[in-house]
């Protein structure tokens, strides 16, 4: 009897008691495509830096620019991170999910716990610590290289205009610190 009510070619186990159900494969065939053709590839990045490197300022930027509906806060309203921001800006066929980690050295113990969704990409915008901090170069380094695993590609580092000035400062321009150690002959000469 049920052999009569099945489709032709359609195995008995198929469909509920044998009987094919061509809506239910005409939707996942639809639904298929239409993921196909609109879906965004989603990458999460990662930004690490020190504290007031201007990683939450890069993030609402971001997201003022290439947000066609986010209404822009004002940059002087930003305040330091404590523990996150998470921001998401779509970029053509692409889906960028920000986290932005606050970089006050009390947080930068969380660098190395933090666990991303899927780790497909990941960017710093971190200079080199001991171009910042005289005194203690070992420390964010070591965790930054426990956070080195997230990155990527080399390529995705966006250092701002503040983070080049920092890491590479002019003679005239940024007095030196005074609990840095006194220079060496090679530094003077
Ligand atoms: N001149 C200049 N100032 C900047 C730039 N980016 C950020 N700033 C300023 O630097 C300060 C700190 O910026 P934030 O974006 O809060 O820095 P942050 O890295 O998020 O700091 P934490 O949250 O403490 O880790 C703010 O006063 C910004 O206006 C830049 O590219 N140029
Ligand atoms: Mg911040």
């Amino acid at each position: 009897m049920w052999e009569k009510a099945r489709w032709p070619g359609l195995h008995p186990r198929e469909g509920r008691g044998g009987v094919r159900r061509p809506g239910g494969r005409m939707y996942t065939l639809l639904s298929g495509l239409y993921k196909y053709m609109f879906r965004k590839d989603e990458y999460c990045v990662l930004i690490l830096g020190l504290d007031n490197a201007g990683k939450t300022t890069f993030l609402e930027q971001s997201k003022t620019r290439f947000n066609k509906n986010y209404k822009a806060m004002s940059f002087s309203k930003i305040t330091t991170t404590v523990g996150l921001n998470i921001g998401t800006v779509d970029v053509g066929q692409a889906r960028l999910m920000f986290w932005d980690l606050g970089g006050q050295e009390e947080l930068q113990s969380l660098w190395d716990k933090v666990t991303m969704p899927s780790a497909t990409a990941s960017s710093t915008s971190s200079i080199p610590p001991t171009k910042r901090d005289w005194r203690s170069p070992s420390e964010p380094s070591r965790r930054w290289s426990r956070a080195k695993p997230w990155v990527a590609s080399p390529s995705l580092c966006w250092p701002t205009s503040r983070m080049l000035r920092l890491a590479c400062p002019s003679p005239t321009s940024r007095r030196r610190s005074a609990t840095a150690p006194p220079r060496s002959a090679d530094e003077t000469a």
